[in-house]
């Protein structure tokens, strides 16, 4: 039986194929390639160029295929365009969600892991985060993974269904082969953003403001390798095999860097003077996001390998000098 990976062309999505497939599972990924990239998707696993929201097209899969499970990384994910555009991420994020389940109840599908965000917290209470503290998200897509959370839960008191969501911090990191990492375009994440200026494509760093309530002014944020990410989806889809019950899950290292020690970092790892500019704060950015993990490394035995920032940003170093075009051939 194969484990379906919706997303699986897509940043996360792709590193967590290439760990299945080292596991020796046996992987379908579906994707529509509005973000992601058809050679980011792992040669052994087997392709489907579709969108969730088409039913026709998932019946098709689910009844081709033999699906144990399924990973759904597919959603649009632009916090700031998710202000200006809602209705793109209540289609996409719940419309599609919504089409996947009913297609997985119709054909006997029952465990899915997925990616939901720390954006579902908003302004957090305090740090580190608990998956039992408040949801308030600040932003649309954040609010989109939250109402995707309790789709779950209502299909799984009808339906059986059994899920985990994955609230992920900040993803960052390259695989380890150089093979793949992280292609945005547009690119809006502080570490492949700071990579730009060694890399000769960007000047500057601007850093959205300096008056916050942190050490240097700057905002905290909890970095967690893509790796590390992906391990956690094949514990949680193990757990659920095991007759794990439905569960949400923090992912992060718990430990939090602001943006001018990431900046100071880069400058270390890359050897490059990476001139930053102090810039207006980002709309809807809260001061400070820092998980706790406690749940997941004790529930799940989850362990992240690349609890250390230089390393991390090393990895991520590693891939955009060798791809400055990503996976696009220039
Ligand atoms: N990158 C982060 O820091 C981060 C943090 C928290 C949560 N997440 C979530 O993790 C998931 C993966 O994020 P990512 O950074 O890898 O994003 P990504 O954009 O690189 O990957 C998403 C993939 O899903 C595909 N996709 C989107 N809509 C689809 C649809 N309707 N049908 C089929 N395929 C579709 C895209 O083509 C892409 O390959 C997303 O759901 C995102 O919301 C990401
Ligand atoms: O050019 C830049 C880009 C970012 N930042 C700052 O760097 C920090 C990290 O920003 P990212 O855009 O890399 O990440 P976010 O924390 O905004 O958001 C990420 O993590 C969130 C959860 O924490 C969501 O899941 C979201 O999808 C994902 O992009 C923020 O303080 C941001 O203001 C800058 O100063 N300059």
């Amino acid at each position: 039986m194969a484990i379906l990976v919706l997303g699986g062309a897509g940043y996360i999505g792709s590193h967590t194929v290439y760990e299945l497939i080292d596991a020796g599972r046996d992987v379908v990924v579906a994707d529509n390639l509005q973000t992601g990239f058809k050679a980011a998707v792992h040669p052994k696993a087997k392709f489907y160029q579709l969108d969730i929201r088409d039913r026709g097209a998932l019946d098709t899969l689910f009844q081709a295929e033999d699906i144990e499970g399924v990973i759904h990384f597919a959603a649009s994910s632009q916090v700031g365009e998710s202000m200006s555009d809602p209705l793109k991420y209540y289609d996409n994020n719940l419309h599609g969600t919504m089409v996947l389940l009913q297609a997985m109840v119709a054909h006997g599908v029952d465990k899915i892991v997925f990616s939901s965000t720390a954006a579902a917290y908003g302004e957090p209470e305090r740090v580190p985060i608990l998956e039992s503290d408040t949801t308030c998200p600040t932003n649309c897509y954040g609010q989109t993974k939250l109402a995707m959370e309790q789709m779950m839960s209502w299909v799984s008191k009808a339906h059986g269904l059994k899920y985990v969501a994955l609230r992920y911090f900040n993803a960052c990191g390259a695989h380890v082969s150089g093979e793949i990492g992280e292609a945005h375009d547009p690119e809006t994440h502080l570490i492949p953003i700071i990579l730009q200026v060694p890399n000769g494509q960007r000047e500057a760093v601007s850093v959205f403001g300096d008056d916050y309530p942190t050490k240097d002014g700057t905002c905290i944020r909890d970095y967690i390798h893509v790796t590390d990410l992906a391990q956690a989806h094949i514990l949680a889809l193990d757990y659920l095999m095991k007759g794990g019950d439905n569960n949400i899950f923090n992912l992060g290292n718990g430990v939090g860097f602001t943006v001018q020690e990431v900046i100071d970092v880069a400058r270390s790892v890359t050897g490059h003077p990476i001139p930053a500019r102090i810039a207006p704060r980002r709309a809807g950015d809260p001061a400070q996001l820092i998980a706790s993990s406690e749940k997941a490394m004790k529930v799940l035995g989850w362990q992240p390998k690349y609890n250390d920032l230089p390393t991390i940003v090393a990895s991520a170093w590693a891939w955009h000098k060798s791809h400055p075009h990503g996976f696009e051939e220039v």
